[in-house]
């Protein structure tokens, strides 16, 4: 039996289809409005974003009339991408209860539901509804995003593998209960972190461990060295996003991974000068200096190269230090020790959780300024984003000595923005926000701070201004 559909519906279906930009097994699933336009057991696979009610569900479902989910961009978009989500079809005034809900890739799942009503006409938009509870309240058209929880205690939001999206499932569900059963709408949306036309390249070149991320076209892109934190391995989600914005984007490792060393207790510069080198050198990146962009322990290195390396021309910190933190930096002959710390200053929380603020010395005191990076001798720019309720540190006392620093040697003055209520894990937007996690460095659950609506408010914000800090002193493509 053949599907039929509403002329008018199909054609838009198709349309999307012929239009979108990913290719055909990349493209958003839809189920069907209701058993009258259900007649293959396998949903069909569709450009478009309408989606609405599975198989299952339209045997549940009473109404005949076919309730739409839909968002755009569809068929898919990108994870830094916000979306127009809108629900069509409900009765005037009927309250009805979102879901929104995806598997990480180690199978974790991470959920958020809100409660809404109807407008008169059956149409509910959450650019303009607001949620009347749940995960979160308020007109807030990404929500069901930015405030997923994961089911797993004390689990973070990884993307592992950037050549794989997300498949993000959302359902309207008749009436407010708690636990609602009757699905009235369901679409299964692709959230992608490789933008259409973004090349992905592993870079095995000398000692040099990364992927170099170019965005579509011959450039030559302005170049950025994307550097995360305490961890190991080599996270590529934040420079694939990136390059999603016109920049040649190099993700580096620089422990644990492959034959990189096993720990970060010994760290040497030369091994980031010749990261710099590689993307300077590089066909399609656009001289004469290139980007930084480092968060927590990766914004003590940018500062480091900055300070050390020649053509370092924007650097952006996330949550940085303005000290050597966690290893021994060698450069040239010159040895930085580490910030020391004290154990006793280790705070434990209510909930039994280790609060690691106060456990760093103060690096302004000595002995410790041994550790200070010496920025006065940067000739970058520098933009450090701050989380005023980061618990992993101090960021925005580090940002404010750091600026004075360079101040008192004559450099031109640092961009600080800092944002309340937002603790260290500053991530690409939407990424739902983790209070409480794993330290690979202190080795236990460490409370990271934020408060999850300010914090991922921040997230979206921070996004935009370190593009934009990138874009005016590095240049458009
Ligand atoms: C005196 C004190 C002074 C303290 C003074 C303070 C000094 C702070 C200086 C450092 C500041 C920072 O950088 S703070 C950290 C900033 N963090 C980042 O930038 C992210 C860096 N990268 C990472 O976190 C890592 O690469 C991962 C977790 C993404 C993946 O690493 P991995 O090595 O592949 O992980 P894996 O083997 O799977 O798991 C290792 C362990 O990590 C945890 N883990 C793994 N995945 C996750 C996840 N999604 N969410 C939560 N936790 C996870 C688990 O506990 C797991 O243990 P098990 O369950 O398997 O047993």
């Amino acid at each position: 039996m053949a599907l039929t559909r509403s002329p008018r519906w199909f054609a838009k279906g198709v349309a999307d289809l012929a239009n979108s930009p990913w290719p055909p097994t990349l493209r958003g699933r839809v189920w069907l409005a209701s058993p009258r336009l259900i007649s293959s057991p396998e949903p069909p696979t569709f450009g478009s974003s309408f989606g609405v009610l599975s198989k299952r569900a339209a045997a549940a479902s009473s109404s005949s009339m076919a309730v739409s989910l839909r968002w755009s961009p569809g068929p898919r978009s990108l994870w830094d991408e916000p979306l127009a989500i809108s629900v069509h079809g409900l009765a005037p005034a009927q309250p009805v209860t979102l879901r929104a809900s995806f598997r990480d890739e180690k199978g974790e799942l991470f959920q958020a539901s809100a409660r809404y009503q109807a407008d008169a006409g059956g149409q509910l938009d959450l650019a303009r509804a607001p949620a009347l509870g749940g995960s979160y309240s308020g007109v807030e058209p990404m929500g069901l995003f930015w405030s997923m929880k994961p089911a797993k205690p004390y689990w973070r939001l990884v993307k592992r593998d950037v050549q794989t999206p997300f498949l993000v499932e959302l359902e309207v569900y008749d009436g407010h209960d708690p636990q609602p059963t009757k699905v009235m709408a369901q679409v299964v949306h692709e959230r992608g972190f490789l933008g259409p036309g973004v090349k992905r390249i592993p870079v095995r070149e000398g000692s040099v461990r990364a992927t170099l991320f170019l965005p579509p076209g011959s450039g030559p892109f302005p170049g950025i060295i994307d550097i995360f934190g305490a961890g190991g391995g080599l996270l590529e989600y934040r420079a694939s996003l990136l390059a999603g914005h016109g920049f040649a984007v190099l993700a580096l490792a620089y422990y644990a991974f492959e034959d990189l060393p096993k720990d970060m207790k010994e760290l040497h510069l030369e091994y980031f000068e010749e990261a710099v080198q590689y993307l300077k050198n590089h066909s399609q990146v656009k001289g004469p200096g290139v980007g930084l962009l480092g968060f927590s322990k990766g914004g003590d290195l940018c500062l480091s190269m900055a300070s050390h390396l020649k053509d370092i021309t924007a650097t952006v910190t996330l949550n940085g230090s303005m000290a050597n933190v966690g290893s021994v930096l060698h450069y040239k002959g010159m040895t930085i020790p580490p910030l020391g710390s004290d154990p006793k200053r280790i705070k434990m929380t209510k909930d039994g959780f280790a609060d690691i603020v106060d456990a760093l010395n103060n690096p302004l005191e000595e002995p410790n300024r041994r550790s200070l990076i010496p920025v006065e001798k940067a000739e970058s720019c520098f933009l450090f984003l701050v989380g005023l309720d980061d618990h992993n540190w101090k960021s925005e006392f580090y940002a404010n000595e750091a600026a004075k620093l360079l101040q008192a040697h004559g450099k031109k003055k640092p961009k600080i923005i800092c944002y309340p209520a937002t603790g260290h894990y500053i991530e690409p937007p939407y990424f739902p926000v983790c209070p409480v996690s794993f330290h690979a460095l202190v080795g236990t659950l460490v409370i990271w701070g934020g408060e999850v609506s300010a914090h991922s408010m921040a997230q979206i914000d921070a996004w935009k201004q370190l593009r934009a800090f990138f874009h005016k002193h590095l240049g458009k493509d």
